[in-house]
């Protein structure tokens, strides 16, 4: 025991321990498969055969597993240092952890081998025992060391430090035991290495595994390029296909929605078309019961044809009667319609008597209406004329302070206020509010004579702005209610002619419009270009008047004869002077020659419509009119006062009557003789600053009334 306790401590069975210094930590041990390679083992070892590769990759994971539980392993170890029992790490089998291992090297320790550091590791568990030991053989005690001695001479409890020697003797305990258990890790050791033996053939052949399985990771990663490469091309050529079937998808979209809307319009039209074939259905339905319906209807219509045959022959025999009682009646409407036509040549010579009655000459007066400021005086009403006949023929003037006239036509009544009272009668008085209508109703008669081969002469007469080309052409294209009577008599005479076709009349129309102005004939209808001359000459054995050069234009219808009227409208002489703000200051002679044939009477007729618009009949004195314009008036004054004179001639007969002493009067020579009928408008104005020159134009026109000119003859052809 003595020479036992002598041998250095660091020293298991004669062999030296590693030092403690030198011992590496656990933590940094190699792994099995590292020792393997420092200390490679013979295939000559008596190790287990190699196992085949999953055999070793079981073993792999199986020294995996024993790292886990590593820790407890080393626990157990040093338990098993301090005596308690050791598991031989064979008994585990081949799973042997890198601990159990390490354990084995330590209870081997052999000296100076590779393995060193193993051994080192394991006798690392060991060193504060064994500095324990070196503490107390070398160094002197320290105060706790002593205190521990002490405590170690009680049994159970520590030596006093004076004891060395009983703490020597359980120090030399101690390393007893602790050899006793170091021979037993050196069995353990033992095994171990063989063990380890075992494993590092199995870590060759494990090596040249992973060395084969390099070699086919080589061959693996190459063709894992390849493959990627490949893989590559085919994700370009997916990529590629990819945008080509979007492309293809975008453009089958496309198809689809027109499809879809090609299908939509075909479902419209299939149930429009299924709509329209029902409706079809249901007329077929209809009219197959209609058609039924109407082959009933024909049957009975059938049945009716026959009964109609029957008394259509029964209507011919009836027909044949009737005929023969139509002829009958043609005979005597042939004889009613010469009986009319025999009543039509007896109204003409009545209607010509009648006029004969009335007087060839016959005057007519009319008054025009207050117009624009005229109105503005005496409340709008002229109260110097009155009208009291309620025949129409009678107007009375009344005129106050003037006692230099004191004449009258008919009666002078003058009273002690000095009024003078004047009354005129004449064939018609038109009130201030007569219409052109009613005016024209009262002519129409003698219009109509021009029809029947009279020469109808119809002149207005009065002072500048009484109203004569208000009654004779109207006013207004538009205002048919204004129409003058001209117009008026022209409408009339086409549609008396239109009229008169029935009875076998066809008239021919010549229109001409002149005026005299300065005695000076002017063709209204030329063209207003040449300056022709024109002289009024007698046609020998006709007894007519023909104007040289004078345009005559035959007219067919009212609108023509407008249109003429139009063109002398604006060729017309027009002139202002102070009595009247647009004063025509020409005599206008509108001509319609009218040659009628009847071709089942064989009768003729050749008669002359004159409408004849005067100049104004101012006095001088009222007009004041000077140079120019006073040559005009005396000129209109001349032939006015010569149109007087003739009728006063004609009136009494005398032998010579002076038509040749104006151009007017000798224009009108056969239309104010004998065979002609004449009416006179005396138009006077309502002004009562017009008085004088309203009484002087009512003298004129009561001569003109009391002339009896003789019996108008009807010209035959
Ligand atoms: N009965 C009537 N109703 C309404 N207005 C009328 C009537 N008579 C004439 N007038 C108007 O009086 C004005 C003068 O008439 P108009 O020109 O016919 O006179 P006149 O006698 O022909 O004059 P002149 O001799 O200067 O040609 C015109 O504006 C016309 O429209």
């Amino acid at each position: 025991m003595e020479s036992q306790s002598r041998l250095p401590l660091n020293t298991v069975n004669g062999s030296r321990l590693p030092q403690p210094s030198k011992l590496r930590p656990p933590s940094k041990l190699k792994p099995p498969t590292m020792l393997a390679t420092k200390r490679p083992i013979s295939p000559a070892d008596d190790a287990p055969a190699v196992p085949k590769a999953p055999a070793a990759k079981k073993a792999k994971v199986e020294i995996m597993k024993a790292q886990a539980k590593a820790p407890n392993k080393r626990r157990s170890i040093v338990s098993s240092k301090l005596g308690k029992k050791v598991v031989p790490p064979v008994s585990r089998g081949i799973a042997v952890s890198r601990a159990s291992v390490t354990r084995s090297a330590v209870s081997k320790a052999p000296p100076a081998t590779t393995r060193a550091p193993t051994a080192r590791a394991a006798t690392s568990r060991v060193v504060p025992t064994t500095k324990t030991t070196v503490a107390k053989r070398g160094a002197p005690l320290s105060s706790t060391a002593r205190s521990t001695t002490n405590n170690v001479s009680k049994p159970g409890g520590k030596r006093p430090a004076w004891d060395v020697k009983g703490r020597l003797e359980d120090m030399e305990t101690m390393f007893r035991e602790a050899m006793s258990g170091n021979s037993e890790l050196q069995g353990q050791m033992d095994s171990n290495n063989s063990r380890l033996a075992q494993l590092e053939a199995i870590n060759a052949q494990l090596e040249g595994t992973v060395q084969q399985k390099e070699v086919l990771n080589t061959r693996g990663q190459e063709e894992i390029s390849a493959l990627e490469k490949k893989l590559r091309e085919s994700r370009d050529e997916l990529d590629d296909s990819v945008r080509r079937f979007n492309h293809e998808i975008e453009d089958l979209k496309f198809i689809k929605s027109t499809l879809e809307r090609q299908r939509d319009t075909l479902d419209g039209e299939l149930s429009a078309s299924k709509q329209e074939c029902s409706g079809l259905k249901s007329t077929v339905a209809s009219l197959s019961s209609a058609q039924a319906g109407l082959n009933a209807e024909l049957g009975a219509t059938k049945l009716n044809l026959d009964q109609a045959l029957q008394a259509g022959r029964i209507k011919d025999e009836t027909i044949s009667e009737l005929r023969g009682i139509i002829a009958n009646h043609e005979a005597t409407i042939g004889d009613q319609e010469s009986q009319i036509r025999e009543h039509e040549t007896r109204r003409r010579i009545l209607h010509n008597t009648i006029q004969e009655l009335k007087g060839n000459i016959r005057v007519f007066c009319r008054v025009r209406p207050l117009l624009g400021d005229e109105l503005l005086g005496n409340d709008g009403e002229i109260q110097h004329m009155t009208f009291p006949d309620p025949d129409h023929k009678v107007l009375e003037l009344d005129k106050t302070g003037d006692s230099t006239l004191n004449e009258s036509t008919v009666s002078r009544k003058a009273s002690a206020s000095q009024t003078t009272h004047y009354d005129f009668q004449f064939d018609r008085v038109f009130e201030p509010d007569s219409k052109q209508s009613c005016v024209f109703e009262e002519i129409s008669q003698l219009v109509q004579s021009a029809l029947d081969g009279y020469n109808v002469c119809i002149f207005a007469y009065g002072q500048t702005g009484s109203g004569k080309t208000f009654t004779m052409e109207g006013r207004g294209e538009n205002e048919p209610e204004n129409a003058g009577m001209i117009p008026r008599a022209v409408e009339q005479i086409f549609k008396n002619a239109s009229d008169l076709e029935d009875k076998g009349w066809k008239y021919e129309m010549q229109a001409s419009f002149l005026e005299i102005y300065n005695e000076t004939i002017r063709d209204l209808l030329g063209s207003g270009k040449e300056d022709l001359k024109h002289e009024i000459k007698m046609v020998p054995n006709v007894n007519d008047v023909n104007v040289t050069n004078l345009t005559y234009i035959n007219v067919n219808s009212p609108k023509q004869v407008s249109n003429l009227l139009s063109k002398a409208a604006q060729n017309r002489a027009v002139a202002e002077t102070k009595c009247n703000e647009r004063s025509s200051r020409s005599h206008s002679v509108f001509r319609l020659k009218l040659t009628g044939t009847n071709t089942i009477t064989s009768e003729g007729s050749i008669g002359t419509l004159n409408l004849i618009d005067l100049a104004g009949s101012e006095r001088l004195k009222e007009s004041k009119s000077e140079g120019a314009r006073l040559k005009e008036t005396q000129a209109i004054n001349k032939s006015l006062s010569n149109l007087g004179n003739v009728i006063m001639a004609l009136a009494n007969k005398e032998p010579h009557i002076p038509y040749r002493n104006s151009k007017l009067t000798y224009l009108l020579q056969n239309s104010l003789g004998g065979n002609s009928k004449t009416l006179m408008f005396v138009n006077v104005s309502p002004k009562e600053e017009c008085f004088n020159e309203t009484l002087c134009s009512l003298r004129f026109a009561t001569k003109v009334n009391q002339c009896q000119i003789g019996t108008a003859t009807k010209k035959v052809k």
